[in-house]
């Protein structure tokens, strides 16, 4: 069966958002072999933060005797924990696909592959469209580490779904989804071991906010840092890994394994080559600045063809597209600067713009200023001696260049300068021409941008 249509998007995440009203009365299909939702709703974003919830709410108790309060944490109960995430997730993959289906978009449920320019199979369905969006992501990367196919590994996919919490983890890997799956397990009693082939973890954030969270996260969980997996067997116990670093080579024994080095995009799932899409050395698909490929009247947006693989970037692209696909003669730049970030985890890390190390290999001059939590009126109420705020700044222009915070609410303090780096106020403009809510956490922000 063959069937034409107006728009296609493949990829039921982000690109279930491309269908506005502004395509409304035009023959519209989206293809999704999985769930509706994507990585972000069903395995990502959304359940990992409701994991973390959980965990702070188990940091906070077992932290509390520093304010004079007495607390204990008698258990974790996993199912409980995993069932209320999940009982509230599932659902919505039928409820989505419904309400598209009853909104005119024709649904196919098998996984899209370009037969031709202009031209998919999802099945036994070919599919053609003038407008083609591609939204296909990511997939979690598990590397070629010799025994590791043989015994049961966990990637970010499975490993909120383990039918009971294990007594030990180990996590394979430095970056996003270790610091946060090595909060949620450790707070809920796991002994967790991460193996990480770095000198620090979150390796790519401004040094000293890397330093101090490696130094942080070492207090809950057993760091091996410039350490390489050799190989996983399987043991008693569940597995074991041999580990080799500068001092030799030793053995981190665990019921679990959680790999978690990086995704790699779905572009070799796709067929491309038979569209002429071109893809980069990281199997990104090739855009121009407005998100189109290099076939003509084909978008692509999200991890499939950006390199930061975070969801507010692919929604912000997903609005652009959307633009783009109803504009062909008036086509946007896909939003591509200062794109921030934040780890949910403990302690939470969030940045924005250039590290300290990024502008000096630039040569690019810049001033400083570290505030410290414990400088601020909430910061002594939080008993904070840890946490503080990082900002690097243009000395003529007083134009932010970059922000790190390491510390609670790092991810809700940094919106005022992401705001201002983006929209190029000036450091003075944000920290005199507006009042700081006393005595919020907002005035550790407030000070760090005066001190500049
Ligand atoms: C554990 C974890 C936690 C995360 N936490 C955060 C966070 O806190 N904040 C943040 O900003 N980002 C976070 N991310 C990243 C975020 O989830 C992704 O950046 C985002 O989901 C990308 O959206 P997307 O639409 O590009 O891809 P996806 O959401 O992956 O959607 C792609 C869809 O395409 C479908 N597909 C694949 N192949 C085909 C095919 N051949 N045909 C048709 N459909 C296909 C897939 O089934 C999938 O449903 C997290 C990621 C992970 C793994
Ligand atoms: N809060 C958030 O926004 C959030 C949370 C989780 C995930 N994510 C997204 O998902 C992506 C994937 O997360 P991630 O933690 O898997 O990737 P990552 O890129 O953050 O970290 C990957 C880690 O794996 C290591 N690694 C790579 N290859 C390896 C190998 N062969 N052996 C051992 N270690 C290896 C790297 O050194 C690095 O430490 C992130 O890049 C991020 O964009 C975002």
């Amino acid at each position: 069966m063959s069937m034409t249509h107006d728009l296609i998007v493949v990829g039921a995440g982000t690109g279930n958002y491309l269908f506005t009203p502004a395509f409304d009365g035009l023959r519209r299909a989206i293809v999704e072999p999985s769930r509706f939702g994507g990585t972000c709703l069903n395995r990502g974003c959304i359940p990992t933060k409701m994991f973390v919830v959980a965990a702070d709410a188990v940091r906070t108790a077992q932290r509390a005797d520093r304010l004079g309060v007495r607390a204990r944490v008698e258990s974790v109960d996993w199912p409980a924990v995993r069932d209320r995430i999940f009982d509230r997730i599932d659902p919505l993959h039928e409820r989505a696909m419904a309400y598209r289906r009853a909104n005119g978009v024709d649904v196919y449920t098998d996984a899209a592959e370009f037969v031709g320019p202009g031209r998919l199979r999802a099945g036994d369905v070919e599919l053609s469209a003038d407008r083609i969006a591609l939204a296909a992501g990511s997939r979690p990367i598990v590397p070629d580490i010799p025994g590791l196919k043989d015994v049961e590994h966990h990637t970010s996919d499975t490993i909120m779904r383990l039918d009971r919490l294990p007594a030990s983890m180990l996590i394979v890997g430095g970056g996003f989804v270790a610091a946060e799956m090595a909060h949620v397990f450790s707070s809920f009693g796991v002994a967790v071991t991460i193996v990480h082939r770095g000198p620090r973890l979150l390796g790519s954030e401004d040094r000293q906010i890397a330093d101090r969270f490696t130094e942080l996260a070492s207090r809950d969980v057993d760091v091996r840092l410039d350490s390489e997996v050799l190989r996983v067997d399987r043991s008693p116990q569940g597995v074991v890994g041999t580990i080799e670093n500068s001092l030799g080579r030793g053995q981190v024994a665990a019921e679990v394994v959680l790999v978690a080095a990086g995704r790699r995009p779905n572009s070799d799932l796709l067929g491309l080559e038979k569209a002429g899409i071109e893809v980069d050395e990281h199997g990104h698909v090739v855009t121009d600045a407005n998100g189109s490929t290099t076939a003509p009247g084909v978008w692509s947006l999200g991890d499939l063809s950006n390199h930061f693989q975070l969801k507010h970037l692919a929604n912000a692209e997903a609005r652009t597209i959307v633009h783009n696909l109803t504009h062909l003669y008036d086509q946007r730049p896909l939003p591509a600067s200062f794109v921030p970030h934040a780890v949910f985890a403990d302690p939470q890390v969030a940045s924005v713009g250039a590290t300290q190390q990024q502008l000096q290999d630039a040569g690019v001059d810049h001033v400083i200023a570290v505030r410290e939590y414990a400088d601020a009126a909430y910061g002594w109420a939080l008993e904070d001696s840890t946490s503080f705020v990082k900002l690097l700044a243009d000395p003529r222009q007083r134009t932010l260049l970059g922000a790190h915070i390491i510390g609670p609410d790092a991810a809700i303090l940094i919106q005022p300068l992401i705001q201002a780096i983006m929209t190029g106020q000036t450091v003075d403009q944000i920290a005199r021409e507006v009042m700081y809510i006393h005595p919020a956490l907002t005035e550790v922000v407030e000070q760090a941008l005066l001190e500049l």
